[in-house]
């Protein structure tokens, strides 16, 4: 039974980690591994491909005993056993969080409801791999009889970022004919411009939404419907083979006109940025095929054992959400930058920054109470070796304490060895020099890098689709970790829909915004002013 008003504060540990936090300036990282020879050896996890070292952490071993005693002694355990078993920890919006059990993940006893779940689940994993075959073979024919040669994924956040990420990733696993095109933002000029360069005939929208009344994606379609109609005199093209609907709400989808044996659904106890594994997948298994789709779910699958069985000290989403709590409840460090040395996972800080920040940017716990602590941490980043060229100068000798993870793979077979191994080693000492700094006080003081500055290392043996679900499921299930101990509902994001209703007002009282506040009015009238 989880407590819902407990806070982690009353807990030993944090309150011991609240007297080590008070000398943590006199940690230095590189002291620690010439007190401790094995600390390289001692701090590091490897589990089917994917190593963590965490041994660059400013961390000392009394540092890291009430860190694990922090997970002992608050409702990690039990939280996680809910998870698994589908138990309704949403408790905002009543609902269960299945996404894990979407990958069949044997875990617990589950209820009549949730195994309902797995099995529509199942029956839309068969749909995908029937709708993806037809795409990729060339069956699933156009109005005019021609077979698909580009695909339109229309959607936002969790409906958008995870099958384009996943197609960028693994982009050589990519169908060799199709092209996929991914559009989010409300900005008629990206749906408008894309348009222009494609056949009509041979295109498919994918149009992606949990609730389907999402504003972006439903102007996106509407946009698309209008060009088709344009462009093929079709009268309803969003009925035709056209036009594909993925969501929780079909009913919404087809009064959109979609036809009924294009919907695929899913459950709504599938967060939006947890839905990757659920039928917001099949734009990944068209193009990258649907054994590379469930190699993807094998991956995640094989992290949730890992997660479900492994001693905390040995288990890598805790040890990195572990770690996580120390900087931002401890050392005040508010931020965690995500640097992948993988040009294709440069969509990766944008998808954790939805993940991480819609699921734990919170400020009451479970029971309504307001914390007094810090919660989720503001992510950010991009790839290496880029970012060394922008902000890399601020992690190096800025004022700001800026944890971060490297990602790299140590083979990739799209590269070379040699521009492999520079990304390589750009990335090893990066995070070397992070930690060792150079203290040369024979140079101005400019050239002075005060070092002790903490990073994790996730190695990949390669950026297969194994291992990149691995990935994913690993950073969910770190999320889950550092919301379980804040006790907060890491499973709503509330904080998103007064922006969305104030838009639809604004947009509903275009010709008098009089009753809004004095800045939104001026602007609102400046534009319109503007406005050609
Ligand atoms: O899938 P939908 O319903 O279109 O929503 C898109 C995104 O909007 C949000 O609801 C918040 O803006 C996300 O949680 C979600 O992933």
């Amino acid at each position: 039974m989880i407590e819902l008003d407990s806070s982690p504060t009353t807990l030993p540990a944090w309150q011991n980690l609240v007297q080590l936090a008070a000398s943590a300036n006199d940690i230095s990282i590189t002291d620690l591994f010439k007190q401790d020879p094995d600390r390289a050896q001692r701090m590091q996890v490897q589990h089917d491909g994917l190593l963590l070292d965490y041994s660059k952490n400013l961390v000392n071993p009394s540092i890291w005993q009430q860190l694990i005693s922090l997970a002992d002694q608050s409702q990690l355990k039990d939280h996680r056993s809910a998870l698994f078993a589908g138990e309704k920890i949403n408790v905002t919006e009543g609902r269960s969080v299945c996404h894990p059990l979407l990958r069949g993940t044997p875990a617990y006893e589950t209820s009549e409801a949730v195994k309902k779940v797995i099995a529509e689940n199942q029956n839309a994993h068969v749909k995908i791999q029937d709708i993806s075959e037809r795409i990729r073979n060339g069956e699933w024919l156009g109005s005019t009889g021609k077979s698909i040669q580009s695909v339109i994924h229309i959607g936002i956040g969790g409906s958008g970022l995870g099958p384009e990420l996943c197609c960028q990733a693994l982009k050589g696993y990519a169908h060799p004919q199709l092209d996929f095109y991914f559009i989010s933002n409300v900005d008629g000029a990206e749906i408008l411009s894309l348009l222009k360069t494609l056949d009509p005939e041979q295109t498919l929208v994918i149009v992606a939404s949990k609730t389907f009344t999402t504003q972006e994606t439903l102007i996106n379609a509407k946009a698309t419907i209008k060009w088709f109609k344009d462009r093929l005199g079709l009268t309803s093209p969003q009925s035709t083979n056209h036009f594909i609907g993925i969501t929780t709400n079909p009913d919404n989808a087809e009064q959109f006109g979609i036809a009924a044996e294009h919907i695929l659904t899913f459950d709504e106890s599938i967060g939006g940025r947890y839905s990757l594994w659920s039928s917001i997948g099949l734009t990944i298994a068209i193009a990258l095929g649907n054994d590379t789709f469930e190699a993807i779910l094998a991956g995640a699958r094989d992290m949730d054992r890992h997660f479900l069985k492994e001693p905390w000290g040995q288990n890598m989403p805790v040890i990195m959400a572990l770690l996580g709590i120390w900087y931002n409840n401890f050392l005040k460090a508010p931020s965690l930058a995500v640097i992948p040395y993988c040009q294709r996972l440069q969509l990766l800080p944008a998808y954790l920054q939805q993940l991480d920040m819609e699921s734990n940017g919170k400020s009451v716990r479970c029971n309504g109470e307001s914390v007094t602590y810090e919660t989720g941490p503001i992510i950010w980043g991009q790839t290496g070796t880029n970012g060394q060229h922008a902000f890399f100068q601020l992690l190096h000798q800025g004022t700001h304490l800026v944890p971060v993870d490297f990602i790299g793979t140590a083979n990739d077979p799209l590269s070379e060895r040699e521009p492999h191994d520079v990304l390589l080693n750009n990335m090893l000492a990066q995070s070397a020099a992070l930690m060792k700094g150079k203290q040369d006080h024979s140079l101005p003081p400019s050239r002075f890098y005060p070092g002790n500055r903490p990073s994790n290392v996730l190695l990949l043996d390669e950026l297969t689709p194994n291992i990149f679900g691995q990935l994913i499921a690993l950073y969910e299930h770190k999320v889950f970790v550092q919301g379980s101990i804040w006790n907060i509902n890491s499973f709503d994001q509330w904080g998103v829909e007064l922006g969305k209703e104030m838009t639809s007002g604004l947009l509903s009282d275009q010709n008098d915004t009089t009753h809004m506040d004095p800045s939104t009015n001026f602007l609102s009238q400046f534009i319109k002013d503007k406005t050609r």
